[in-house]
C-alpha cells in the first residue's frame, strides 16, 4: 500500500469527462473545480436530466450533456477525453461502458468509482489499448479532503495509475492498492463518512434527550467531531493516547467508555466492515 498526499503544484490533468454527476461524481467534480486545480480543457460531464445539466450553463470549466434529451450525450462527452470517470451506479456501469466504448479516444484511461464492479468486467467491454483503473473515493473529496483507493486493472500501466493518482490527489489523499483490497477501502473510507454521520445523528439525538434543544445539540456535537478530528490530524497522535488524555482515572469519561466497550464497540466495527465487504462481493456477482 502506497499513500500519497495532495501536491502543491503539478502538471495539468489530461482532458477529463465524467459520466454521472450524483453524490460521488458531484463531490469529485466540486473538488476538481477548486481554485488551483489545472485540467487540460473544460470537464465534460453527463447528467441524466436536462435540469441537472442546466446548472452548469455559462460555466467556463464544465460542459454538460443531458442523456434524457440527447441519446448521444455520453458519447459526445468522452470524445477528446484522455480520462473518463464513470460515476453511475454499479448496475449501470456495463450499459454505460457499452454505450461509450467505440467513442473513447485511443489510449484513454477509464476510471470506475463503482463498488463491486471488477476492472475485468469493464476491460471486456472496451477496445484494446484502453486502460481501466478502479478508484474508491469518498464524498469529502468535495472539499479536497477525500481519501481514495486506486487500483489498476490488468490493462493499466504505471503511467495510467500515476495519472489517476494525480487526479484523486487533487481532491485529497490517495492509497494505491491491489484490486483485491478495493472492497476493504470501500468498507473503511468509501463508506466511512456515513459511519461518522450516523455517530453525529445518534449523539445529537442523545444530547437532545438530555435536554438540549436541537440547535444546541447539533452545535456541541459538530464542534466536538471537528475539534477531535483536527486534534488527531494536527498532532499526529495515536487516537488511543488522545482518548486517554480525556479519560481521567475514576472520572466521567471512563464510565461512558466502559458502557461503549461493554456493548462490544470494537467487535461491532469488525462486523460492520465485514458486512460492507460482503455486499461488495455480492455486487461483483451481480446480486
Ligand atoms: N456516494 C458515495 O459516497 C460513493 C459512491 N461510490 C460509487 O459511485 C457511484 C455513484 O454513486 P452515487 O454518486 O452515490 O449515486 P448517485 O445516484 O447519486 O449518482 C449517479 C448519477 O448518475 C446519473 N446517471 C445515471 N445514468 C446516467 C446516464 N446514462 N448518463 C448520465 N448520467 C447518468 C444519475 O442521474 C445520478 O446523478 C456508484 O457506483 C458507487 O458505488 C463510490 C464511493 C463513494
Ligand atoms: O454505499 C455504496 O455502495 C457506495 C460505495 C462506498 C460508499 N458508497
Amino acid at each position: 500500500m502506497n499513500e500519497t498526499t495532495r501536491p502543491a503544484e503539478s502538471d495539468p490533468l489530461p482532458r477529463t469527462a465524467m459520466i454521472g454527476v450524483g453524490s460521488m461524481g458531484g463531490a469529485i467534480l466540486a473538488g476538481l473545480r477548486a481554485p488551483g486545480v489545472r485540467i487540460d480543457g473544460p470537464i465534460a460531464v453527463t447528467t441524466r436530466s436536462l435540469a441537472s445539466a442546466e446548472q452548469f450553463a455559462g460555466a467556463e470549466d464544465v460542459v454538460a450533456f443531458a442523456s434524457e434529451s440527447d441519446p448521444e450525450a455520453n458519447r459526445r462527452a468522452v470524445r477528446g477525453a484522455r480520462l473518463v470517470i464513470l460515476g453511475v451506479k454499479p448496475w449501470m456501469i456495463a450499459d454505460a461502458v457499452r454505450e461509450i466504448a467505440d467513442a473513447l479516444e485511443p489510449g484513454a484511461i477509464v476510471v470506475s468509482v463503482a463498488a463491486g464492479v471488477p476492472s475485468a468486467a469493464i476491460e471486456a467491454l472496451v477496445p484494446a489499448g484502453i486502460s481501466v483503473v478502479r478508484a474508491m473515493p469518498n464524498t469529502p473529496s468535495h472539499l479536497g479532503l477525500g481519501a481514495t483507493g486506486v487500483a489498476p486493472g490488468a490493462s493499466a500501466d504505471a503511467a495510467a495509475v500515476d495519472t489517476v493518482r494525480r487526479l484523486f490527489e487533487t481532491v485529497g489523499i490517495v492509497l494505491v492498492v491491489h484490486e483485491d483490497q478495493i472492497n476493504d477501502v470501500a468498507a473503511v473510507s468509501g463508506s466511512g463518512p456515513a459511519y461518522l454521520f450516523l455517530y453525529a445523528e445518534e449523539m445529537t439525538a442523545a444530547a437532545a434527550r438530555l435536554g438540549f434543544d436541537e440547535d444546541q445539540a447539533r452545535r456541541l456535537v459538530l464542534q466536538t467531531i471537528v475539534g477531535a478530528a483536527e486534534l488527531m490530524r494536527s498532532t499526529g497522535e495515536d487516537p488511543a493516547r488522545l482518548r486517554r488524555n480525556v479519560t481521567s482515572p475514576k472520572g466521567t469519561t471512563e464510565r461512558a467508555i466502559a458502557v461503549l466497550q461493554d456493548a462490544g464497540w470494537g467487535a461491532l466495527f469488525d462486523r460492520a466492515l465485514a458486512a460492507n465487504v460482503q455486499r461488495s462481493e455480492e455486487l461483483e456477482r451481480g446480486e
